[in-house]
Formats: C-alpha cells, sequence, structure tokens
C-alpha cells in the first residue's frame, strides 16, 4: 500500500518502548492532525492506571478492556493514534483499527527496547511471570507484521529522524 488517502487515520504499533507515543505525538503535530494514545483513553474509560488495572483484571482482563478500546475508537477526524503495545493480541480490534486507517509497525531492536523499558513488570507491561523481553519479542513480532501496512526500522535513530521515515514512506513529506 503506497501511501494514505486524508480520510485515513495514521496508526502506530509496535513493542514497548518503541517510541509509538513520541513518534505518535510529533507526527501529529507535523500533519496537524488530532493525537490519541489508546493506553490514555482505556485509563480514562476505566478510571484506572494501567498498572492498576492490570493488577486488578490480570493479563486477559486487560485484554479484554483494551479490545474493547480499540472497537469502539471513533476519530471525530482524521488523527494519529498511539497504541498500546499489547494490542495486537486482539483480532477484533485490531480489525476496527485496520478499518480506521493505515498500520505502521515501528521495529526497533530488542537491544534498544530492553535499555529504554528497564523492569517489564514495573512498567506494567503484559507479560508472561519469568517471560523475558526478548520472548515477549519473538511471540509478537509475528503479529506486528500480520497487522502493518509498512514497517520502519527504528533502531536507535531520534524520534524526529523516526518520525520522517514514517511520512516518507507514505508519501506525507
Ligand atoms: N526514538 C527514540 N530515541 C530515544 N528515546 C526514545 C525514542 N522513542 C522513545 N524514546 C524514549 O523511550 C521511552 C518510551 O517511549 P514511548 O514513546 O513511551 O514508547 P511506546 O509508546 O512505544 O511505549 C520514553 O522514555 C521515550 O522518551
Ligand atoms: O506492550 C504491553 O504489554 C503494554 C504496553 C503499554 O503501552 P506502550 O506500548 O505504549 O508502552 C501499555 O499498554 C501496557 O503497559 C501494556
Ligand atoms: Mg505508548
Amino acid at each position: 500500500m503506497a501511501g494514505m488517502t486524508p480520510d485515513q487515520s495514521l496508526i502506530l504499533i509496535g513493542m514497548p518502548a518503541a517510541g509509538k507515543s513520541t513518534v505518535g505525538r510529533r507526527l501529529a503535530a507535523r500533519l496537524q492532525r488530532p493525537f490519541i494514545d489508546t493506553d490514555a483513553v482505556m485509563e480514562a474509560r476505566c478510571g484506572q492506571s494501567l498498572q492498576a488495572l492490570m493488577a486488578e483484571r490480570g493479563v486477559e482482563g486487560f485484554r479484554a478492556a483494551e479490545a474493547r478500546v480499540l472497537c469502539d475508537l471513533q476519530p471525530a477526524e482524521p488523527a494519529v493514534i498511539a497504541t498500546g503495545g499489547s494490542v495486537v493480541y486482539a483480532a477484533r480490534g485490531m480489525a476496527a483499527l485496520r478499518r480506521l486507517g493505515t498500520v505502521v509497525f515501528l521495529d526497533c531492536p530488542v537491544a534498544v527496547l530492553a535499555h529504554r523499558v528497564g523492569d517489564p513488570v514495573a512498567r506494567g507491561m503484559v507479560i508472561a511471570a519469568g517471560q523475558s523481553l526478548a520472548a515477549l519479542h519473538r511471540e509478537r513480532l509475528p503479529l506486528y507484521r500480520r497487522y502493518a501496512d509498512h514497517t520502519i526500522a527504528c533502531d536507535d535513530d531520534p524520534p524526529e529522524v523516526v518520525a520522517g521515515r514514517v511520512l516518507r514512506v507514505l508519501s506525507l513529506d
């Protein structure tokens, strides 16, 4: 898929700490579009922090709540949407997101992610007890690839550079 039409939202997926929220905010400013972070939408809707949600409902409950948020997302106008890293577990949620626009996968090496993330559990990630970040990355990579219209290699490049790559691949620069 080359470029995107003006009525489409731009949706960022990828591992936690890949830069979806940071790069997404920059893209929204550059494109003069609203910025939506599905993590913030979920916290507002559930009335608690993601960490509290995870502690109360567990991984399955968290994923179910996230899927409902994705299915109900209706931007008033084309937006830049940063998602939580675990959205790709929800097939129905991803189908809903894909109806809203173009999905871009920020593909960041696991070593860079590990440096940024610190302790996955303290960060409130959807991760099984004892699972390493590298194992989680292996588990999710096929899912990110399945849903991506475009993949952007991020390495450890600054957010502005990554944002520029996204705009170029979508012919929006
Ligand atoms: N391209 C980047 N280069 C360096 N640090 C980054 C970059 N993108 C994000 N970060 C940092 O990594 C952390 C996680 O970024 P964030 O945007 O919250 O990622 P995500 O939304 O994908 O989880 C933040 O501290 C942010 O400042
Ligand atoms: O990947 C994950 O398991 C998660 C990523 C977080 O969002 P970011 O990807 O924006 O960090 C947040 O949704 C939650 O802590 C679970
Ligand atoms: Mg984020």
